[in-house]
């Protein structure tokens, strides 16, 4: 597999733990859109949504996306890389995009039990429960219409990566 594998979903639907273990599983490199921004800028996204705000923290996650794209690598997106209509575009042209899909109360529940402020600061104002419903009605067209293929979510780490392997029709290494 050469080409990227772009990870899309909302929050705690599994990118950046499903990343590691597929790219392990690929040999790929793996690479998270947050944690680049947050060692080359050296700020949290909380940091960067208050000095710069969301459409700061946007503009850098497009940047970012373009920077870390790269044969080989397993790439973990931040929950809103979809928003951009540019960044979808990029990412089915560029690698094969695969959404994780798990449903809100299973989002909700992973994000109460790991909420990460610092990573993942409030995009509306409301509970971790509200708020994911509401972002996952309007964000979950534009995960459907990016992705070559969706996996369910809703399962450990290992089933998942087992799903997306099959999904590509390959385990060989990079
Ligand atoms: N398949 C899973 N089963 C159970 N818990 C999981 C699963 N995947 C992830 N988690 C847990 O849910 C939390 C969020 O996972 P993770 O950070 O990988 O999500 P993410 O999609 O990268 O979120 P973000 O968009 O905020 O970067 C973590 O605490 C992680 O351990
Ligand atoms: O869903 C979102 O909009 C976000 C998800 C996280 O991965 C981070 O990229 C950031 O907290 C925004
Ligand atoms: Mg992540």
């Amino acid at each position: 597999m050469t080409q990227p594998i772009y990870l899309v979903g909302a929050r705690g639907c599994g990118k950046t733990t499903v990343g590691v273990a597929l790219a392990q599983a690929l040999g790929c490199n793996f690479v998270d859109t947050d944690h680049y921004l947050l060692t080359s800028t050296k700020m949290s996204v909380a940091d960067i949504v208050a000095q710069e705000g969301w459409e700061g923290f946007r503009r850098r996650e497009s940047a970012a996306l373009q920077s870390v794209t790269a044969p080989g690598t397993v790439i973990a997106t931040g929950g809103g890389m979809v928003l951009a209509q540019s960044n979808r575009q990029f990412m089915r042209e560029q690698g094969v995009v695969i959404y994780l899909r798990a449903p809100a109360q299973i989002l909700a529940s992973r994000l109460a039990a790991f909420p990460e402020e610092g990573q993942r600061p409030t995009l509306t104002g409301r509970s971790i429960t509200d708020e994911i419903v509401e972002v996952l009605a309007a964000r979950e067209a534009l995960y459907n219409q990016v992705a070559h293929h969706v996996v369910d979510a809703a399962r450990p780490p290992a089933e998942i990566v087992e799903a997306v392997l099959a999904a590509l029709h390959t385990a060989r290494a990079c």
